[in-house]
C-alpha cells in the first residue's frame, strides 16, 4: 500500500454528499484497502460554508470550488444542474483527474462532449450512481454484457414517483402527500419537476441507450409523459382491472431506412399485477434487460437515497483509483 494519501474532493454535501462524506470517512480502512492506498477528503465544496452539515467536519467545508478541484486527485461531483458542475468536471478532466458524478442530467445532455475531454486527456469518468442509484446496472450494461447485443432495456428507473404511485395505489395516500414524503426521504430532484415529469427517467434510459448501443441518444428522443397528470379515475380504473400503474422507461433498437435507430420512451403504464415492473414498492427499481445470449436479465434495487446513492459512488471511486496509472 502506498502511504501517500489520494486527495478527494467532494463538490455538493445535500442528500448524497452528505452520505458519501460520512461513508468515505467511516470506510476509511475498508476503502484503502481496495484502492491500495488511503483517501483523504481534502474538502466538501457548498454554497454557505457557515451552515453546519450532519456528520461533515465543518473544517473542510470550502466555497472556494475551483481551489478545491484544482488541488484534487480526484473530483466527486454530487451537487447537480448542469452548471457550474459541467466546468468544474471538465476543470478536472483536463488536468488528467478522475472524475465520479450522479448528475444524471449532466450526463444525459452534456455526456459525450465530456467523454471526449475525459478520453483526450486519459481522465475516467464514472457514473454508475446516476442511474439506478444502488442497483449496478451501468456496470452489467457496459461490462459484463460487453460481448452480448442488447435488443431492450425496460424498467422502472426513477424512485420517488414510484413511491408516490405505490403509496397511493396501495395505501390510498394523496398524491401530493405522497409527493411531500418522498421530498422528506431524500428522493426528489432539486426540481420535483424532473422526477414528476419523467424528464429524470428519460436521462437514465438515455444513459442506459447510450451505453449498451453506442449511438447517439438525445433527451429529446425520448417520448415522454410523467406521472403528475394522472387522476383517481386513472388509479382506480387500474384496480378495477387488476393492475398496477407504474412509470415505464424503456428503450429499444428499430432499423429506419436502412439506419440503425434506439427509441426511447417513458410513460404511465398500466401493468398486470404478476409483471416483474409492478411488484417493486416504495422507491425500489428494477430494470430488465434483454440480450441475444444472455437472454432475459433482472436487476433491482433501491433507486433512490442518500446512502444508497453513495454506495455506488464509492464503488466509482474505488474503480477510479484503481485504474490511476
Ligand atoms: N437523492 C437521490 O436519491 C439521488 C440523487 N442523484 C443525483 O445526485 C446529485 C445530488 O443529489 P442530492 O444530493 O439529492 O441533491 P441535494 O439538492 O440534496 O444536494 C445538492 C447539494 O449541492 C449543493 N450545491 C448545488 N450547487 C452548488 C454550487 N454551485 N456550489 C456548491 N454547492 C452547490 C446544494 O446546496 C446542495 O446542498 C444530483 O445530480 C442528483 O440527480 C442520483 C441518484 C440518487
Ligand atoms: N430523484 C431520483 C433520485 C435518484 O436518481 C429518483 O427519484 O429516482
Amino acid at each position: 500500500m502506498s502511504p501517500q494519501p489520494l486527495r478527494v474532493a467532494l463538490l455538493g454535501a445535500g442528500t448524497v454528499g452528505a452520505a458519501t462524506a460520512r461513508l468515505l470517512q467511516g470506510r476509511a480502512d475498508l476503502l484503502a484497502a481496495r484502492c491500495g492506498r488511503p483517501l483523504e477528503l481534502a474538502g466538501v465544496a457548498v454554497r454557505d460554508a457557515s451552515r453546519p452539515r450532519d456528520g461533515v467536519d465543518p473544517q473542510l467545508l470550502t466555497t472556494d470550488v475551483e481551489a478545491l478541484v484544482d488541488g484534487a486527485d480526484v473530483v466527486v461531483e454530487v451537487m447537480g444542474g448542469i452548471e457550474p458542475a459541467r466546468t468544474l468536471i471538465e476543470r478536472a478532466l483536463r488536468r488528467g483527474v478522475p472524475v465520479v458524478t450522479a448528475n444524471k442530467q449532466l450526463i444525459a445532455q452534456r455526456g459525450p462532449e465530456l467523454h471526449a475531454v475525459a478520453d483526450g486527456a486519459g481522465a475516467g469518468l464514472h457514473y454508475e450512481g446516476a442511474v439506478m442509484a444502488a442497483v449496478p446496472v451501468m456496470a452489467v450494461v457496459r461490462e459484463s454484457l460487453a460481448g452480448d447485443e442488447i435488443t431492450s432495456i425496460s424498467g422502472v428507473v426513477n424512485g420517488s414517483t414510484n413511491y408516490v404511485l405505490d403509496l397511493v395505489a396501495r395505501k390510498g395516500v394523496p398524491f401530493q402527500d405522497a409527493v411531500r414524503q418522498a421530498g422528506e426521504l431524500g428522493y426528489l430532484e432539486a426540481d420535483p419537476t424532473e422526477d414528476l415529469e419523467g424528464l429524470d427517467a428519460a436521462a437514465k434510459i438515455v444513459i442506459l441507450a447510450r451505453t449498451a448501443w453506442d449511438l447517439p441518444v438525445a433527451l429529446e428522443d425520448v417520448q415522454r409523459q410523467g406521472i403528475s397528470r394522472l387522476t383517481d379515475a386513472d388509479f382506480r380504473q387500474a384496480a378495477a382491472h387488476g393492475t398496477v400503474v407504474k412509470l415505464v422507461a424503456s428503450a429499444w433498437r428499430s432499423r429506419a431506412g436502412g439506419l440503425d435507430r434506439v427509441e426511447v420512451a417513458v410513460r404511465p403504464v398500466a401493468l398486470p399485477q404478476d409483471d416483474p415492473l409492478a411488484q417493486v414498492r416504495e422507491s425500489v427499481n428494477v430494470v430488465v434487460i434483454e440480450a441475444r445470449s444472455a437472454g432475459t436479465l433482472r436487476l433491482q434495487g433501491a433507486g433512490a437515497g442518500g446512502d444508497e446513492t453513495a454506495s455506488a459512488v464509492l464503488g466509482d471511486l474505488v474503480r477510479a483509483v484503481r485504474s490511476l496509472p
